[in-house]
Formats: C-alpha cells, structure tokens, sequence
C-alpha cells in the first residue's frame, strides 16, 4: 500500500473453471490507478479480433465492491496506441451489487486483426467512489454565464 492512498477492500471469488494460476488483478507500481486485469480463457485459449470487431472477454472474475463504490474498466493505453484495442463502453460500470462474471467488452478499432491469448493483460480496473443523485423537479433553474450554450459554444480556440 502506498502512503496516501485510499484503499477499500474487495471480496473476490473465482468463477467455476477460471486459470487460478493467473493471479488477481495487481498494480504494477505504488502509484497505480488501476489493477491490470487477464483475460481468463483456459478452454479456449485465445479470441482473435478482425478489424471492428468486438468480444466479451472472461475475467475469471466475481467481485463484491463495498456499497458507496464502483468499479471502472477502462482500456490500456499501449495496446490502444499500437493496435487500436479499446472498450466500447469505457469506463465499464461495474455495480457494487453486481456479483455475477467480470467481463470486459474489448473492441478491434485497429486496422489488423488481434489476437488476445489466455493470461494477456487487456484492461485495468479503477475503484472509485459512487454518488447517487436525489432528483428534484423544480420550474426555473439558476441563471448561469454559460447558459443554455454547450456543444462548443465558446469556440475552437
Ligand atoms: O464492461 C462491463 C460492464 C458491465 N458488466 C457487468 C457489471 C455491471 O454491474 C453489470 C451491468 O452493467 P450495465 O449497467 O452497464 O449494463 P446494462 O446494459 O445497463 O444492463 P443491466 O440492465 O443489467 O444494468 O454488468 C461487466 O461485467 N462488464
């Protein structure tokens, strides 16, 4: 643990049939926001993606994260720059009551076809903490600067 670093713990369970040889999730230096995770794919061995296609790739993985937490799955930043792999739908959601399989939903966006091998680290997972929202209907909002102007209303520069 590094100093000044929050942590929570997670109960984790490994899915029936998942490689326990590959190790949980770990940090790969004191400072690290999020834990690598494998993909777990004893029987199959490896999931080859073409251009544009996508895969739920098994993580091995149950967890139970504290309630007041999330975790989010988001995609690695080597294998984004060099061959295009991305999550879809980054940050993944993992609820805190969800205790099924971690899957990650994994994206060819690159140009050549990739293949992910059982054990390859393709995602890092980030904990962080969850706020739920009271709505509440009112007629009128606050007056602001910016106002009703978005989608690049102040310009390019
Ligand atoms: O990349 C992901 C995203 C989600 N999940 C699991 C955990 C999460 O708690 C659950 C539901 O995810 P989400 O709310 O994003 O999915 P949904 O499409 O809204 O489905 P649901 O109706 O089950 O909420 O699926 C994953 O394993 N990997």
């Amino acid at each position: 643990m590094t100093e000044g670093t929050d942590m929570v713990t997670i109960k984790v369970m490994w899915d029936e049939g998942a490689d326990r040889a590959l190790g949980l999730p770990g940090y790969a230096t004191g400072g690290a926001a999020g834990a690598d995770l494998r993909a777990n794919l004893p029987d199959r061995g490896e999931i080859t993606l073409q251009p544009g296609a996508r895969a739920l790739v098994p993580t091995g993985l149950r967890l139970a994260i504290p309630a007041g937490y999330e975790v989010q799955l988001r995609p690695r930043s080597g294998l984004a720059l060099k061959h295009g792999i991305t999550l879809p739908n980054t940050p993944g959601t993992i609820d805190s009551d969800y205790r099924g399989p971690l899957g990650v939903i994994v994206m060819n966006a690159g140009s050549e076809p990739f293949t992910i091998a059982h054990g390859d680290r393709i995602a890092q997972m980030v904990v962080a903490p969850v706020v739920q929202a009271a709505l509440q209907v009112v007629e009128d909002l606050d007056e602001t600067l910016r106002g009703v102007g978005g989608f690049g209303s102040t310009g390019r520069r």
